[in-house]
């Protein structure tokens, strides 16, 4: 029998771990698809709340949550029986909580990442600690991300997001698990797309939030945007994703959604920082996650080792550190070198950063003088 022949089935119990805003709007997702759904909450009032009050008012005020949907503080009670594991954890704690998830997992366990950061020491995606802390084969590993603000999804506002696995399958079953009447899941298996686009949305609504609390209007956030998804595309194709993945859900309609509404947790702490305050104070502030302000510096690392510019990320990381005035941003208007600025499309349908396709061509032009051959075209 072919994998395709194969019938995929929704999973009927389902564990969501982490119950702040995200996960707490994922189990109802899940729930309202019809799975049966247990909530882990670290905190057991929270968890109370939950099962109790069919409510989450730390996170979700004023949302009424599902019958079949409930919470316990305890890990293991959680994770028993459960076919689909859901992680929405801030990314910098998920390796230490993987040691605690490991032992409660059946053989065919999907594990599914709903966190969109990077691990701070390693630069690895979500996807990847998980496959490093789990004793789990990587087919049984998905990843979902989109426009998907928590409230607005909670208050079922119709939306859409990208489930995706290296098995068709298994994305599959999480999209049929992840669908119910206001949310659909799309499935493809570029993981790294997939993954990389909702991290780096991140950063570019900080600095989206940047030059909204410094002030600056429409023509500098649709330039920052523009060239965002540009800087997204160059970083995820260096490193393995498909370029139609970041013009997709994954990543241009997720950086739209980030950039262009004031839920977003990221685009808020730029706020902050536009209108002055340090980033010590903004961390202070926010008492929700921001994923965006610890993928800054591993995010500028990677884009080190493949050579890829990121001028905005880079003007956000100076703006965080107090080295650049939130006034004088204007990271589309700069590169990371004195290479000539602006974009063009390349033969081959991608837009690139001409800085990049500049040094596309200064190679192909080192080549010819150092005798290398003739002029190859990228
Ligand atoms: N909110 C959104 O709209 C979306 C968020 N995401 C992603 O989901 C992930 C989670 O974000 P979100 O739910 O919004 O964050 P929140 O800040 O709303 O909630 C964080 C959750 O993680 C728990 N938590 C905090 N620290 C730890 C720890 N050390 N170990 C275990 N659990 C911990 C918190 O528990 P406690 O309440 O006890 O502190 C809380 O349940 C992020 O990666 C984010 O990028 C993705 C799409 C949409
Ligand atoms: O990922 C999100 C929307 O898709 C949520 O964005 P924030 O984390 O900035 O709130």
């Amino acid at each position: 029998m072919k994998a395709s022949d194969k019938k995929v089935v929704p999973p009927r119990r389902v564990a969501v771990l982490g119950a702040g805003s995200w996960g707490t709007t994922f189990a109802k997702i899940l729930a309202d698809g019809g799975a049966d759904v247990v909530l882990w909450a670290r905190r057991p009032e929270l968890a109370r709340e939950i099962t109790e009050g069919r409510r989450n008012s730390d996170y979700l005020p004023g949302i009424n949550l599902p019958r079949n949907l409930r919470s316990t503080s305890r890990l293991a009670e959680a994770l028993t029986g459960a076919e689909h594991v859901y992680i929405s954890i801030p990314s910098q704690t998920l390796r230490d909580n993987l040691a605690a998830i490991a032992p409660h997992l059946g053989p065919t366990t999907v594990v599914v990442s709903l966190m969109k950061g990077v691990e701070k020491g390693t630069g690895l995606r979500m996807s990847e600690v998980i496959a490093q802390g789990l004793p789990i084969d990587e087919s049984l590993i998905a990843v979902a991300s989109g426009p998907n603000l928590a409230l607005e999804i909670a208050k079922e506002q119709p939306t859409a997001a990208v489930v995706s696995s290296a098995s068709l399958e298994t994305a599959q079953a999480v999209a049929m698990a992840a669908t119910n009447r206001y949310f659909r899941s799309f499935v493809n298996t570029d993981v790294i797309g997939t993954e990389f686009g909702g991290v780096l949305k991140n950063l570019i609504a900080v600095a989206i939030g940047i030059v909204d609390g410094v002030g600056y209007g429409e023509n500098t956030k649709a330039s920052i945007i523009t060239r965002g998804l540009v800087e997204m595309t160059d970083f995820a194709v260096a490193y393995g994703a498909h370029p139609e993945t970041l013009s997709g859900l994954a990543g241009l309609g997720d950086l739209i959604a980030t950039c262009e509404s004031s839920l977003s947790r990221n685009n808020t702490a730029g706020r902050l920082l536009g209108q002055g305050y340090s980033f010590a104070d903004v961390v202070k502030q926010m008492n929700q996650t921001a994923e965006g302000l610890a993928s800054v510096a591993p995010i500028l690392k990677l884009a080190e080792a493949r050579g890829v510019e990121m001028p905005i990320v880079r003007q956000v990381s100076q703006v965080l550190a107090g080295t650049l005035e939130p006034k004088d941003i204007a990271p589309h208007l700069t590169t990371d070198s004195d290479e000539p600025q602006g974009e063009r499309t390349t033969d081959d349908g991608q837009t690139r950063s001409r800085s990049s396709v500049w040094g596309s061509i200064k190679r192909a032009f080192d080549q010819l003088r150092d005798g290398g051959g003739s002029a190859r075209r990228d």
